[in-house]
């Protein structure tokens, strides 16, 4: 049986204005001791979270995929941890269009948040013309395919699966079309790693709130939420922490 996991992603918000958030926030995954739940902040609110989120994980948005260097503007995993972070998400849709990293940059960002003693969350998801275009599965196949490092398991990484049309779009796909995709990178992570896909956590992000939490969380291989708007105040992401304690 996996643990249902609820993950905020704050993506380029917050100040330490927000910190009373991170506090409720982390008091309602206290009371709600069955599911697990972690916030991944901007870099420069990482510490200061960390300072008032009691045992909330706290976790980056990205991680360069090397140790050090000259890499302007960017964060190693050694930092993360030493900043108090202690997961990072890797191969977000934002960061593969706005960035344009790869499938591979993915992987090697996985690899290098696992040196350094960080969960990861890996994200997969389709565009809307690729869903248009019948493509779906064999995009999130091909995604996973290109940046699942060897030796994945439930006790460093979990998968992510955002339809890139449905964030902070208001649109989600039908329980269908979750269920089907996320049998399908169940499928996809079983070839890859064999047995320990049993145990990996696959996430769906994509306009889940506390009005569509429920159902989406109780549909087949969907072990919890990326979920970005409604995870920036404590009124909108702790009915979603509650959904989903709700759940058998
Ligand atoms: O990482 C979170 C996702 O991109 C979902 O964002 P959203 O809940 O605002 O649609």
């Amino acid at each position: 049986m996996r643990r249902r996991l609820i993950a905020g992603n704050w993506k380029m918000h917050g100040l330490k204005a927000q910190l009373g958030e991170v506090e409720a926030i982390a008091a309602a995954a206290a009371a709600n001791p069955q599911i697990d739940v972690a916030l991944c902040v901007p870099f420069t609110l990482i510490a200061p979270a960390v300072a008032v989120a009691g045992a909330l994980p706290i976790g980056a948005q990205d991680v360069h995929a090397a140790d050090k260097g000259a890499h302007t503007g960017c964060t190693s995993g050694e930092m993360l941890r030493e900043c108090g972070a202690t997961l990072t998400i890797v191969g977000h849709s934002e960061r593969r269009g706005d960035q344009h990293e790869t499938g591979h940059d993915a992987w090697a960002k996985a690899v290098a948040a696992r040196r350094h003693g960080l969960q990861v969350i890996l994200c997969c998801g389709e565009t809307a013309a690729e869903r248009d275009a019948g493509r779906a599965e064999r995009i999130v196949q091909s995604q996973i395919e290109k940046s699942l490092p060897d030796g994945a398991s439930a006790d460093w990484l979990t998968l992510a699966y955002e339809p890139r049309w449905a964030i902070g779009t208001g649109k989600t796909p039908t329980l269908e079309d979750i269920a089907a995709i996320h049998a399908i990178a169940r499928a996809k992570l079983r070839a890859m790693v064999g047995d320990a896909a049993d145990g990996i956590r696959i996430l769906y992000g994509g306009s889940l709130t506390g009005a569509n939490a429920v159902e989406i969380l109780a549909v087949d291989n969907v072990d919890g939420a990326l979920v970005g708007g409604a995870s920036l105040t404590a009124g909108k992401f702790v009915p979603i922490i509650e959904a989903a304690a709700s759940l058998p």
